[in-house]
């Protein structure tokens, strides 16, 4: 496997320089030009008398920014702390007990760094990737390390509580669109078993040279909803208008953000919006990334409701798995694997 950040790091006489590897082209590199609002913070308490209130934000943060974080949203923030615990022991164990799920060849979990199968420049991130729920995607691809000894008992609990949250945003979502509430999650079919979410657990060791590498390289989610919680340092950046917002983390809160999916279903109302993380000098981040991925055979297209003769479709339907099987790593903004899905030509909006 490729040689992890936090290996590097400990090296004898410590890193003073970045390996080549990790350099981004000039072009990439964080220092651009920086936007000084920042997403939506929506508070979800009272949702049983609140719910209109919280449908019109959540509606409004999709369409402006396809982003946003929600604070009050059901999930105990002793469980969030759980599962941060649970990932700095996991990151701190020594290399070869991390090792024992190195991702193999053609699989897409385990612990590695997955720009690094491509010849693309490499993340300055660690990464340990498996699916917190979803049965039948566990079986296929069982992933949990053995240590610490509680791993599983606390993922399996934290991507219940995951799944709990997505189906109840998505509710809010298909309300915000003028849809049935259950409209969203039956037609990407969440509670098929071969539906799953796939966690991500992102290290980003402190780097000597922050302002040459990327933590998380500029692309777009390819699920249908992506849960993200973030720890008190920040590093996520949000791209709106040719600019790059800061996504300041919220206490207990969690970031929001509409994946690939929810384009196509939506029509193009709402977007996949391109994102990145930035590595910093002094100190580690951890993010935790949850996908909501339907079943490889569920169909995704945009939803009938929202046609119209004025409104045709703008995307042709598409099995999950041939959508995930043409998503390239080597991420290009301008040339993304959802325009390949497109009936109407980009510039005919
Ligand atoms: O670390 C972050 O804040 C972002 C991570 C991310 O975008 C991802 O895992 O897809
Ligand atoms: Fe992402």
């Amino acid at each position: 496997m490729p040689q992890m950040v936090q290996q590097l790091l400990s090296q004898a006489g410590g890193l003073s320089q970045v390996p080549s590897r990790f350099i981004q082209p000039v072009e990439e590199r964080p220092e651009s030009e920086q936007g000084c609002t920042t997403i939506p913070v929506i508070d979800m308490k009272g949702i049983a008398e609140n719910g209109n209130r919280i449908i019109a934000e959540i509606a409004r943060a999709c369409q402006e920014w396809g982003f946003f974080q929600v604070i009050n949203h059901g999930v105990a923030p002793s469980l969030m702390e759980e599962f941060r615990d649970l990932a700095h022991e996991f990151f701190s164990l020594g290399q070869e007990e991390k090792e024992v799920n190195a991702i193999q060849p053609g699989k897409c979990v385990g612990y590695g760094r997955f720009f690094e199968q491509s010849d693309g420049v490499a993340n300055w991130a660690d990464n340990l990737i498996l699916f917190s729920y979803g049965e039948e995607q566990r079986l296929a691809q069982p992933c949990m390390p053995p240590k610490p000894k509680r791993f599983r008992e606390v993922v399996e609990k934290y991507g219940s509580a995951m799944f709990k949250l997505f189906t109840q945003l998505l509710e809010l979502i298909s309300a915000g669109l003028g849809l049935q509430p259950d409209a969203i999650a039956k037609q990407a079919k969440i509670n098929d078993p071969g539906a799953a979410i796939r966690t991500d657990f992102n290290c980003y060791p402190p780097c000597p040279q922050p302002k040459l590498v990327l933590g998380s390289a500029p692309h777009a989610d390819r699920g249908v909803l992506t849960v993200l919680q973030q720890d008190r340092v920040s590093g996520l950046q949000v791209a709106k208008d040719g600019k790059w917002f800061p996504v300041p983390p919220a206490k207990n809160a969690f970031v929001i953000n509409l994946g690939d999916q929810m384009q196509i279903m939506s029509n193009g109302k709402y977007k996949s919006i391109v994102h990145r993380a930035v590595a910093n000098q002094t100190e580690t981040r951890y993010s935790f990334a949850n996908f909501l991925m339907p079943a490889d055979q569920t169909v995704i297209q945009p939803m009938a409701e929202l046609l119209s003769a004025s409104s045709p479709a703008v995307y042709r339907p598409i099995r999950f798995g041939e959508y995930i099987g043409g998503y390239s790593y080597l991420f290009k903004p301008l040339n993304r694997n959802i325009d390949s899905f497109r009936v109407i030509p980009q510039d005919c909006l």
